[in-house]
């Protein structure tokens, strides 16, 4: 939150892009495009913008439809607009709140109303981020949650499945975990959770998503990942694992990993694979990798 906030400013007339810039450039990172087709490269760029202020009367593609692309875009559809317009009537304006902008100002541009309408919306929008952040995030250890997880493996999933590509996964328990508590107190089984996660967290690749699954349980996604590169990965988390010592408290962990198999299998599926896997390291005597097997093994109750 103490992060400037980035406006994109969209318009066609250089002496309005100076005066919005002149109100704004004191407390926020500013983009400039001088056309809708500009506004859509910059609005999926980083820093993705916070707020755009777009003009409507452009040549080529005019405002509405610039909003139109953007609101239809799953990259930029969150990121709310307020038109900056000399179409004043109140139908523009139904028509333009309409579309999906949050706020509609008319021109000559008034400065102070600018700033403070600006001011606004950028309170509302880091709101609703960090909301959404909370929404999605583990709380203990800043990994995503398993409510994040199981969408994103959702839509992984189906990508793969219409499209081809490979995807494994790898889950991770600690072992003896409730010994870490009971020996060393909540606080110490705290601190194992999180230097766990620090671990996971920082050698994996950007597309990968690395989420605490439930207590002492976490999930890593490996996409573009056969099974045999997931398990050259999971044996150097394991060992990295191994020599961690956070606090001078030793800690292991018992790996399973899978790779989504071609004829359609479910994340569900995938998952309890992995689980399973994740069952028999433990009952190899933990501290180790074991690969899934294709079936998932139906045991006698
Ligand atoms: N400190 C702390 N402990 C947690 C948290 N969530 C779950 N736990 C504890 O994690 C422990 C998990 O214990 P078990 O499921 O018996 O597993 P384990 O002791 O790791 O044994 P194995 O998995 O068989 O090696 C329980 O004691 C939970 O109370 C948490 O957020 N913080």
């Amino acid at each position: 939150m103490n992060d400037k906030a980035t406006i994109l400013l969209v318009d066609d007339t250089r002496t309005n892009i100076e005066l919005l810039a002149g109100c704004l450039q004191k407390h926020y990172n500013l983009k400039v495009a001088m056309d809708g087709k500009r506004c859509i490269e910059l609005a999926e760029r980083d820093p993705i913008p916070d707020l755009i202020l777009l003009d409507v009367i452009m040549p080529d593609m005019d405002g509405y439809e610039v909003c139109r692309t953007l609101k239809s875009n799953p990259s930029t559809k969150d990121i709310p607009i307020i038109f900056v317009t000399g179409k004043d009537s109140d139908k523009d304006e139904e028509f333009g709140l309409q579309l999906g902008a949050v706020d509609y100002i008319t021109k000559p541009i008034r400065p102070a109303i600018v700033t403070a309408r600006v001011g606004t919306q950028i309170i509302l929008k880091q709101q609703s981020d960090a909301l959404r952040s909370m929404a999605l995030h583990d709380q203990l250890t800043r990994l995503f949650n398993r409510h994040y997880l199981i969408e994103a493996a959702n839509s992984k999933v189906a990508r793969i499945t219409r499209h081809g590509g490979t995807l494994s996964v790898m889950m991770i328990d600690i072992d003896y975990f409730k010994l870490v508590n009971d020996q060393f107190g909540h606080q110490g089984g705290d601190t194992v959770l999180k230097a766990v996660a620090n671990v996971l967290s920082s050698a994996n690749r950007k597309e990968d998503i690395v989420a605490r699954f439930g207590g002492e349980e976490f999930v890593i996604l490996l996409d573009h990942c056969s099974i045999s590169d997931a398990d050259e990965k999971a044996e150097q988390l394991r060992s990295s694992i191994e020599h961690l010592l956070p606090e001078g408290i030793s800690v292991t962990a018992s790996f399973g990993i899978a790779e989504l198999q071609p004829d359609g299998e479910e994340f569900e599926h995938l998952l309890a694979r992995a689980d399973q896997a994740v069952y028999l390291a433990k009952e190899k005597g933990r501290n180790c990798v074991v690969q899934a097997e294709k079936e998932l093994e139906v045991k006698e109750s």
